[in-house]
């Protein structure tokens, strides 16, 4: 590769169209850090923490970013040799954790290269899609009639599968009035970790759904319990939390603890480690697809790529821009004509930067000389 010559931190603030509901309270706006890496001849590939403010999904958050990127990511990039962006993943390896800072980092340079190569960051990681599903991701609603409208104007813009979030005391009944309403829709449930083995009862009701799979019903760092309620229940246990890395791909799949893998560029600390993940999933028949974390267009970018690996076979949470942002960073936005993304051979993450909309939502800027 063309060394690196600088890294810029930009810190972002976009208020979201639609507020997003969590165990830490609801989100009207995200913050975020997009990294910039420029190579010596002006090339820049952009990466895009997910970490959000509060320490609710993972133990991260926008300024544990910082802080990692700052004071040990960019220091460990000067002086060293990258020859291809898999180099990246080797040279964070000794700091533990922090994988969203790492991601945030190695897509940058994984884009960096595939623009210094001329060629799509998809086929540099070895997808040759040309179109992706996409499903969409609805919160939990005020009522079940209010969840059945969103249902219906996500079916009417062609979505792919509709997953629905749920929690003890909003699960079977939302969910079987969804599926009477539409029989014959692709869904599923996202229960962000709100059951334990003593909620056995009520998730076997789901069996009756016909839902593709319940993603992360129980706690965030288990593979055992999962293994124990795939056991007792028929519908397909799908891991987002829990799933870290390759070894716990492993281990969860030698385990019996899922059939379905959510895969998270940022949650496993990069592209290099998703595309690992990917590869083993479609060696042993787990079937995957990419999750969302609200990103703005260049996390979206990179989930676009990724996607375009063989192994993503399930449509994945890359809704349009505009069902998140009142206006993108990217330009064109990424849309979607009837649950499909139409996927660009322009070189990198494929979308040029909206310099007005990025400078209109920067809070700060940081620069650091790496060579
Ligand atoms: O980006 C999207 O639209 C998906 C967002 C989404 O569903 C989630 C984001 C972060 C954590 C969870 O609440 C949930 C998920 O489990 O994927
Ligand atoms: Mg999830």
């Amino acid at each position: 590769m063309i060394p690196i010559k600088t890294i810029r931190l930009r810190k972002l603030n976009m208020a979201l169209v639609t507020p997003f509901t969590t165990s830490f309270g609801t989100f009207h706006d995200k913050q975020f850090y997009v990294i910039e890496a420029e190579d010596e001849q002006g090339h820049v590939g952009y990466g895009e923490s997910v970490a959000f403010t509060s320490p609710w999904y993972n133990e991260e958050t926008v300024e544990t970013n910082r802080h990692i990127i700052t004071d040990f990511l960019i220091p460990a990039l000067k002086g060293a040799t990258i020859k291809h962006p898999e180099d990246v993943d080797y040279l964070f390896k000794p700091f533990r954790r922090n994988l969203m800072a790492k991601a945030a980092m190695e897509g940058a340079i994984w884009d960096l290269y595939a623009k210094q190569q001329k060629i799509p960051l998809a086929t540099a990681l070895g997808g040759d899609a040309r179109t992706i599903d996409v499903g969409v991701s609805i919160g939990i609603k005020p009522s079940i009639d209010d969840l059945i409208t969103s249902v219906r104007q996500s079916v009417n813009q062609g979505y792919k599968r509709i997953k629905v979030k749920i929690k003890p005391g909003w699960d079977v009944e939302p969910l079987s009035r969804v599926r009477e309403a539409f029989p014959d829709i692709d869904m599923m449930a996202d229960a962000n970790s709100a059951y334990t083995l003593n909620d056995i009862d009520t998730l076997k009701q789901l069996d009756d759904l016909n839902l593709m799979m319940i993603e992360q019903p129980l706690a965030h760092d288990d593979i055992i319990d999962h293994a124990t309620l795939q056991q007792a229940i028929g519908t397909p246990v799908c891991l987002d939390e829990s799933i870290h890395s390759l070894e716990d791909t492993r281990k969860a799949i030698e385990l019996g603890s899922c059939q379905i893998i959510n895969i998270k560029i940022g949650r496993v600390g990069g592209l290099t480690e998703a595309k690992r993940i990917h590869d083993y999933c479609l060696k042993h028949g787990i079937d995957v697809w990419c999750g969302g974390m609200l990103e703005a267009g260049i996390g979206r970018a990179h989930n676009i790529a990724l996607t375009t690996l063989p192994g993503f076979t399930l449509p994945g949470d890359t809704a349009a821009s505009s069902l998140y942002w009142h206006q993108d960073i990217i330009s064109p936005e990424v849309t979607v004509q009837n649950g499909v993304i139409h996927v660009t051979n322009k070189p990198g993450i494929g979308y040029d930067l909206d310099v007005l909309a990025l400078e209109k939502f920067t809070e700060e800027t940081e620069a650091f000389s790496v060579n």
